[in-house]
């Protein structure tokens, strides 16, 4: 349960705390959160253990010890912070994908207006292909603060290539092999729902076949880059 507020801070896991608050400014850099909304949790390497945003701290004021480690039942170990509203969510992706080593909430603007009206955003970029390898589905409507986006996430993204998925009247959730990997995700699921947006305000996107699909998403998964 994250209802319990953690009363100590035993400066655990310090150097990866630094680094997930770090992170978190992406979010506001690439203008993918408002106020508080949002919010980015990594595994702890080795540990049934993750570290995850506290609940409500202003990203302008985030610093390590506005991380809090939980565990897997996303019960607070460390940590002056009342972890994130999510944490119930995040622990049970943790739980049941063990491929999964980091994840990202947003409310960013596009979409999300996508999540509002319960749409996939369909695979009409090559970009889209690269890193999504198709769609970007929409979850179940869940509602916020125990493991129920949780369960809607796994159940969404267990079948699908995409490591985001639009929570209906919600937002945006993202996965990754680490917590850089799922903020990629949801800086380019941003990035997608804006183009395709704006695309089918011109007229009709036009599909792109899935071998082509494939072709893409295996080249960029393993040729692409340095
Ligand atoms: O939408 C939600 C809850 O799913 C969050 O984005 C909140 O807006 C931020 O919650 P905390 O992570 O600060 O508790």
């Amino acid at each position: 349960m994250t209802t319990t507020e953690s009363r100590t801070e035993r400066g655990t896991h310090r150097e990866q705390r630094e680094r997930v608050a770090a992170l978190h400014a992406e979010l506001t850099r690439n203008g993918l959160v408002t106020w508080t909304s949002g919010n980015v949790s990594e595994r702890v390497p080795g540990e049934d253990l993750f570290v995850i945003k506290g609940s409500g701290v202003l990203y302008d004021e985030l610093t390590w010890e506005g991380i809090t480690v939980c565990d897997l039942d996303g019960t607070a170990v460390d940590g002056v912070k009342r972890p994130s509203s999510d944490t119930d969510a995040h622990a049970y992706v943790y739980r049941h994908m063990p491929e999964v080593n980091g994840q990202v909430h947003t409310h960013s603007p596009y979409a999300t207006a996508w999540a509002a009206r319960a749409e996939p955003i369909p695979c009409v970029l090559t970009a889209m292909g690269d890193e999504f390898g198709g769609p970007i589905p929409v979850g179940p409507f869940a509602l916020i603060g125990d493991d129920s986006i949780g369960r809607g996430i796994v159940a969404t993204l267990g079948d699908s290539r995409s490591p985001a998925v639009l929570m209906q009247n919600h937002g945006v959730f993202t996965i990754g092999r680490s917590a850089r990997a799922a903020v990629k995700a949801a800086v380019m699921t941003e990035d997608v729902a804006r183009t395709v947006h704006l695309a089918r305000q011109l007229g009709e996107p036009v599909p792109i076949a899935q071998a082509d699909i494939d072709s893409l998403y295996a080249r960029y998964q393993n040729a692409y880059g340095q």
